[in-house]
């Protein structure tokens, strides 16, 4: 049995939050790959556009593990970021072995609005300006509705194709889940001690998050 994880804050706001939370799990281009009606040129869509976000993403990691080193108040949380950065390698090299399985050149993807709009949304939350607990809180978030949107996909039931379960362990699987909530233990360690001013940015980054990731699935099942 897992332990139940003490409720902290963010359970607060996914609660307060839940739709659109709810939307960002459990969009329709997500349901589709679980029950194995998705479109392969959807697929293929998201397949690109991800791999120019995740680049995009690679920068903000870093950023997080820069102000972990200075800011944060535990040496392991250095770490956990730096696990993170570390798959992120990995990451790239399965986004270009699944490129040239899939016959999608990366080289000539153009981002598209909602991948623009969610990277300069990342660009915007290495600011100095912004607190750590907020940048820390996007940074669960991010990672956290692709964990609960891919394992959705491995579920008991699921019909997912066998050729796209790949994608769907990759952050479906378990390690990637402890992750997250070691990530999650972390940003809410920092929300305890931080200022109502603090929360409230937090609040709304992590609700941004989940806007941005419910534009990037839209975009996806848009399947250009
Ligand atoms: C759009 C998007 N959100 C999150 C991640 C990683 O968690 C990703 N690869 N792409």
């Amino acid at each position: 049995m897992e332990k139940p994880e003490k409720r902290g804050v963010i359970d607060t706001w996914l609660d307060k939050h839940r739709s659109i939370y709810t939307a960002a799990i459990r969009h329709a281009f997500v349901v589709s790959i679980r029950d194995g009606s998705v479109d392969l040129s959807s697929f293929r869509t998201w397949l690109g556009q991800d791999y120019l976000f995740v680049r995009g993403f690679v920068p903000f990691v870093a950023n997080v593990l820069i102000r972990a080193g200075k800011e944060s108040g535990e040496t392991s949380d250095m770490e956990v970021v730096l696990g993170g950065l570390a798959s992120l390698n990995d990451e790239i090299e399965w986004f270009k072995s699944e490129g040239s399985k899939w016959g999608v050149d990366f080289s000539t993807v153009v981002p598209q609005k909602a991948n623009q709009d969610y990277r300069r949304f990342m660009e915007a939350l290495m600011s100095s300006e912004v607190k750590f607990s907020v940048m820390m809180t996007a940074f669960w978030a991010i990672e956290a509705v692709y964990q609960e949107s891919f394992a959705h996909c491995l579920e008991v039931g699921n019909k997912t194709p066998a050729e796209l379960t790949g994608a769907c362990n990759r952050w479906g699987n378990d390690g990637f889940k402890e992750y997250c909530s070691s990530v999650k233990k972390i940003a809410e360690r920092c929300l305890e001690n931080a200022s109502g001013e603090a929360l409230a940015e937090a609040e709304d980054a992590l609700v941004r998050v989940l806007e941005h990731e419910v534009a990037f699935w839209e975009m996806s099942r848009g399947g250009q």
